[in-house]
């Protein structure tokens, strides 16, 4: 059976191995105590702090899942790659975030890359394989630097920088899309669409702002629907279930 990684969602997830080495090591301190989502968002919690960003208090005692791993449950509850900010703000309304929340949490894009492959669909028109219009927002970046057109076959590894400052967590990515740069259609849209634009404007004019829009939002989207009490397991090898 494929796991949630065979899904085309989860294309260009790295460092898994370091989740699997870090609970290793927790398992032989203390055996059967720290499920492997607590460990995800721990991590996730210390890339934050280590590149610049927040110290957020994230609440724990999320249980592992018991399901079979399933590519076919992230098909279905990951939301696409190419997503807009319409489809952005249903999706995380069905975790009770408000707009701002939305915003905030997407901010997340301060760090990291896209491969590009998840952008392709803003780079060529699926009809006649063509490039976009050069109008939409961030495609001249987008062509100039990791993705030029004609040299891209599928599971390539070339990418691109989320913000120019990709390593550092940081309200660059608001500024970056407001300039019309931003790299995923959701980035592009949203300082463009009344609803998000006065919170994108007012996180690339607010660091400190932004900082505490993004912790609890954080808490809110990975406190949402998580297995905690008895339900779920610990699990002893966190890609494979007990
Ligand atoms: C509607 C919601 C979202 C969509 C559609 C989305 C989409 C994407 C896509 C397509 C990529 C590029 C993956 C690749 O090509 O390797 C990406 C990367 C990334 N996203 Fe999101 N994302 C969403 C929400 C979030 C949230 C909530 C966070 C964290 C708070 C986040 C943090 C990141 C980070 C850090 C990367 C870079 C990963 C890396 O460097 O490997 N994203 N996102
Ligand atoms: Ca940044």
């Amino acid at each position: 059976m494929q796991s949630e990684m065979g899904s085309s969602k989860n294309f260009g997830v790295r460092q898994r191995e370091s989740i699997g080495i870090i609970k290793s090591m927790v398992e032989e301190a203390c055996p059967q105590q720290v499920s492997c989502a607590d460990i995800i968002i721990l991590a996730a919690r210390e890339a934050i702090v280590i590149s610049g960003g927040p110290l957020v208090i994230v609440p724990l005692g999320r249980r592992d899942s018991i399901s079979p791993p399933s590519y076919k449950l992230a098909d279905a509850m990951l939301p696409p790659g190419n997503i807009g900010v319409d489809g952005m703000l249903q999706v995380f309304a069905k975790h009770g975030m408000t707009i701002e929340e939305s915003v905030a949490i997407l901010g997340g894009h301060t760090l990291g890359i896209s491969h590009c492959e998840s952008i392709l669909s803003r780079l060529q028109s699926p009809e006649t394989g063509k490039p976009k219009s050069a109008a939409e927002p961030g495609m001249d970046l987008i062509i100039r630097s990791g993705c030029p057109l004609g040299s891209l076959t599928p599971n390539s590894t070339s990418f691109v920088f989320n913000d120019p400052t990709a390593l550092i967590f940081d309200n660059q990515y608001y500024d970056n899309a407001m300039r019309g740069r931003g790299v995923l259609r959701v980035d592009a849209e949203m300082p463009l669409d009344p609803r998000t634009a006065p919170f994108v404007q007012r996180f690339a004019s607010d660091r400190d702002g932004f900082f505490r829009a993004f912790s609890s939002a954080f808490v809110k989207l990975s406190s949402s629907r998580v297995l905690t009490g008895n339900q779920g397991v610990i699990r002893e090898v966190c890609n494979e279930i007990s």
